[in-house]
């Protein structure tokens, strides 16, 4: 907890529901090495840019739905679950590992009063989402909400992955999401029940990325999947919405994609509002996405990354590191410029 609430400023904590806060501390924390915060894990603008983590929405907001949360065992996976059962939802979470899947349904229930069901899932194998699904419509229902979160990622030179190395993130982040929203999307129409998609992918699946190509091209697939449908089951009431975030400090995704902890001061650098995201700003935007909130919102790409995309995409932007001097210098030298 020490190292949690190293992240919050005394600004942040105070703006906090006191409630909330210590069930919020230990489930939006990890305590694993990994996450160890360090003393410059923050510009100084962050200041401005507290981040509240407790849910926004109006208590009651999902009673009397369902939500299904691939990957909802951990990381931004269990914050969305947090913030869903809190705010009334009854959620089933689905991934490979039943034990971890167990501990969390029951700390998430425990805090909220709300039921957590843990289903065993792997979303690479069809046959697997067929039996999960089969599991939750038999013990709970039709969902009124999809989370395709699950994924998996790790840093590497493209040239040194095997075919089975690009086939275990492709087939989790993109068949995976595919065999989800098919096998659910096709019960739901015929039962005639909408329902609220959504997709977690990443700011890189518009650019692609070098060192997580296997990544970038499945959440690109994702997202592509996700606008076909929006057009084509909008009629079924069916909505699809895309959330892609930046850095979140996650064990799953930094034990991977920064593995020695040196990548961390740099992204910060670049991140305009000088700080990382933090899992409970994921998880209330998805709860309004997945919200009647939000139910004129179908085909939205969000981005939640305090501006790092844009600070990345500007050719210009690394000037911020100039000096008023060197700048004096070079307005003088562009000003006695004349002619081409
Ligand atoms: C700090 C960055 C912030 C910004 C983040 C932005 C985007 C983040 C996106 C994310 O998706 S983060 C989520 C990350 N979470 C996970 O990845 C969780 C699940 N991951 C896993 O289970 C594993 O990491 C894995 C490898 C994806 C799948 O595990 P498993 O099914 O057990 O596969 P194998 O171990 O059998 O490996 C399959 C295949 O891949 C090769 N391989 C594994 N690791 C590496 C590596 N580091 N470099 C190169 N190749 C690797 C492995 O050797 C196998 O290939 P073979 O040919 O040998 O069979
Ligand atoms: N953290 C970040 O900075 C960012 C994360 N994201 C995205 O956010 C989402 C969550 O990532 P994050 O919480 O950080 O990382 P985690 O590693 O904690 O989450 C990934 C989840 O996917 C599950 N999973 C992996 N493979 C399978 C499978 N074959 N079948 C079923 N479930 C599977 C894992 O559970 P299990 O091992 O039990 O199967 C795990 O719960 C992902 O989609 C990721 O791409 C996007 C941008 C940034």
């Amino acid at each position: 907890v020490k190292i949690i609430i190293r992240i919050f400023d005394a600004e942040s904590l105070s703006t906090s529901n006191a409630l909330f806060t210590p069930c919020l501390l230990q489930l939006f924390g990890n305590g694993t090495a990994v996450l160890r915060k360090s003393d410059d894990d923050r510009a100084p603008q962050a200041r401005f840019f507290p981040p509240l983590q407790e849910p926004m929405l109006l208590p009651g907001t999902f009673k009397n739905k369902v939500a299904f949360i691939t990957g909802g065992g951990t990381g931004l996976g269990k914050g969305m679950t947090f913030t869903l059962s809190s705010l009334g939802a009854e959620c089933v979470i689905a991934s490979r590992n039943l034990d971890v899947l167990k501990a969390t349904a029951e700390e998430i229930s425990s805090q909220t009063g709300n039921k957590v069901h843990p289903v065993q899932c792997n979303v690479r194998d069809p046959d697997s989402v067929k039996a999960t699904v089969d599991q939750m419509v038999n013990d709970v229902g039709l969902p009124d909400v999809v989370i395709n979160n699950a994924a998996g990622n790790f840093i590497s030179p493209s040239e040194r992955l095997s075919a089975n190395a690009w086939k275990a993130i492709t087939d989790t982040v993109l068949n995976g999401t595919a065999y989800i929203t098919l096998d659910i999307g096709k019960r739901l129409i015929a039962a005639q029940k909408g329902a609220a998609f959504l997709c977690i992918t990443t700011i890189y699946a518009d650019s692609g990325s070098g060192f997580v190509m296997p990544s970038a091209s499945a959440k690109a697939g994702v997202e592509a999947l996700c606008k076909s449908l929006v057009a084509e089951w909008g009629r079924y009431g069916l909505r699809f919405n895309i959330i892609q975030p930046g850095p979140i400090k996650t064990k799953g995704a930094f034990s991977r994609l920064d593995p020695t902890g040196k990548f961390e001061k740099l992204m910060i650098e670049r991140i305009p509002v000088g700080r990382l995201g933090t899992v409970g700003e994921i998880a209330n935007l998805a709860a309004y996405l997945c919200s009647d909130y939000a139910s004129w919102v179908s085909g939205a790409t969000i981005k939640i990354d305090g501006g790092e995309y844009s600070f990345m995409a500007g050719e210009f932007n690394s000037l911020s590191l100039v000096t008023k001097e060197q700048w004096d210098v070079m307005e003088a030298i562009i000003r006695q410029t004349k002619g081409s």
